[in-house]
């Protein structure tokens, strides 16, 4: 039977920046939601819409606003300054089109926005509606952010420099994302980052893809200007406790996974024999890079699962595949959730971006860090020193990660005694991340309180 608008608790629109780093942390969320009673419809660009491989995540529904660039997206304009531009004009007025389309059946009561889109939040004053930010980095990163836009922590850092930030431990000056650590490297992006606290402080709600014992100093600490709220990991909770089993798709892939290939070969592995590598829908090797990377590989006592991008895959070297056959797997994209899940899969060697950060921490698999750029660094700096369930590889002069480096590497997580202690903070992380999100749990009290405030405000109009 057709739910009709009584039936639901309230209409929530979900807003995620156009990449998968950013959608899919979204989508978990919305479904959580979802399963509570919230009615969700996920708003992407057109563009989005168009090169998206699979959306499969019923009752979810899905709308498309326009960025101003529907045949290219990001890529059409000729700068991210640009296409931010186009986008806070056309998107505001083909998101405004949005709400009030829904007027007369499911009429909007919240926007659930990423503040890399910080313009969403005059839409939602415009019509008068609950807004809530969801930032998809680590507090701690957003908290480094903060600092800068208010100017308290100033720019360019020295080399030497301890740096002293309240709610963070002392961090160097490569601890950073690397847009503050190498000054005026992508100025643009910068930018983006410094506008999400532009005018934060009219937020309703300010949600985080953390949990609290993660990140327990550095929320209590910007609880101080904001009252930030930790709603992760946003992990399908298949994953974590095996309850909801129709809550296993991923849902919304740019990219198109070749999954039954993976878990086949998964299947046939023996329990924690496998390096899983992958670094994110974004990051581009350097072609060397690939090379030691291979190499490594090639060498190590163990199988490996490789994800390379069909844009990198020209980097590798020749006949890598057919060489390897038989103890490695490289794969254009991958069901990254369940390989992580999977009981062959021994350990990660990842760039470090917050999901994938979140959700090997949450599946209780050891990392080794080779963070690239952006918040990558300071991720791996909270892997190696404070969560301890990994370590960073370590670059050369020319910044490249040498393949004796990457063996060493594999060999401390994956085997050695040394790795004990970070094998036992894996598991242990693994639980306290479930404990976060299971009914009761301190993030899912934070969604229950979100929930209930929508609740009141419904009622109310
Ligand atoms: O074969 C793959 C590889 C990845 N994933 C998924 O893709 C997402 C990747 O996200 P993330 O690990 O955060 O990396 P990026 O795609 O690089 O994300 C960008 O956005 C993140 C959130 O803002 C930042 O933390 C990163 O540094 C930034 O590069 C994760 O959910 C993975 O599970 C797959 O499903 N299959």
């Amino acid at each position: 039977m057709e739910r009709g608008k009584e039936d639901y608790i309230a209409h929530c629109l979900i807003l995620p920046y156009p990449s998968q780093g950013h959608v899919n942390p979204m989508l978990q969320f919305a479904k959580r939601l979802s399963h509570k009673g919230v009615k969700i419809t996920l708003v992407v660009t057109k563009f989005l819409h168009k090169t998206m491989q699979e959306f499969s995540s019923f009752p979810i529904s899905l709308e498309t606003i326009s960025d101003g660039f529907d045949e290219g997206g990001r890529a059409q304009a000729e700068s991210l300054a640009a296409y931010r531009n186009q986008f806070r004009l056309v998107g505001t007025e083909t998101l405004s089109e949005l709400v009030e389309k829904h007027k007369t059946d499911y009429a909007v009561d919240c926007i659930i926005y990423d503040p890399f889109l910080s313009w969403v939040l005059d839409v939602t004053k415009k019509f008068g509606l609950v807004s809530a930010a969801l930032f998809t980095q680590s507090c701690s990163v957003d908290n480094i952010y903060y600092h800068v836009y208010k100017k308290e922590l100033k720019l360019p850092l020295l080399e030497t420099q301890k740096i002293m930030i309240p709610g963070l431990p002392p961090l160097e000056s490569s601890d950073m994302p690397s847009f503050i650590s190498v000054h005026g490297s992508h100025p643009e992006s910068f930018e983006m980052l410094l506008d999400q606290f532009q005018n934060l402080e009219k937020a309703n709600w300010i949600l985080v893809n953390t949990f609290h014992k993660l990140e327990e100093e550095v929320i209590n600490s910007m609880t101080r200007f904001f009252p930030v709220k930790a709603i992760g990991p946003t992990i399908p909770s298949m994953y974590i406790d095996q309850r909801l089993k129709d809550d296993k798709e991923y849902g919304f892939s740019i990219f198109k996974p070749i999954s039954d290939v993976c878990i086949k070969w998964l299947t046939e592995r023996a329990s924690r024999s496998v390096v899983y590598v992958s670094f994110g829908s974004l990051a581009q090797l350097e072609a060397e890079q690939m090379e030691e990377l291979a190499q490594g590989l090639k060498t190590c006592n163990e199988y490996f699962l490789w994800v390379v991008r069909s844009s990198e895959e020209s980097k590798l070297p020749e006949n890598l595949s057919e060489e390897t056959s038989k103890k490695g797997l490289i794969v254009s994209w991958c069901p990254q959730l369940e390989v992580l899940a999977h009981k062959a899969t021994g350990c990660f060697i990842t760039h470090c971006g917050w999901n994938s950060t979140l959700e090997a921490l949450s599946l209780g698999v050891p990392l080794v860090a080779m963070p690239q750029w952006t918040d990558q660094s300071t991720n791996s700096k909270f892997i190696k020193d404070v969560w301890k369930i990994g370590i960073e590889a370590k670059i050369d002069e020319r910044g490249i990660v040498e393949r004796a480096e990457i063996v060493r590497c594999i060999n401390h997580v994956m085997e050695g005694e040394e790795g004990e202690e970070i094998r036992t903070n894996a598991k242990k992380w693994k639980e306290i991340a479930r404990e976060a999100i299971d009914e009761g749990g301190s993030s899912d009290k934070n969604i229950e309180e979100f929930i209930s405030s929508l609740m009141s405000n419904t009622s109310t109009q």
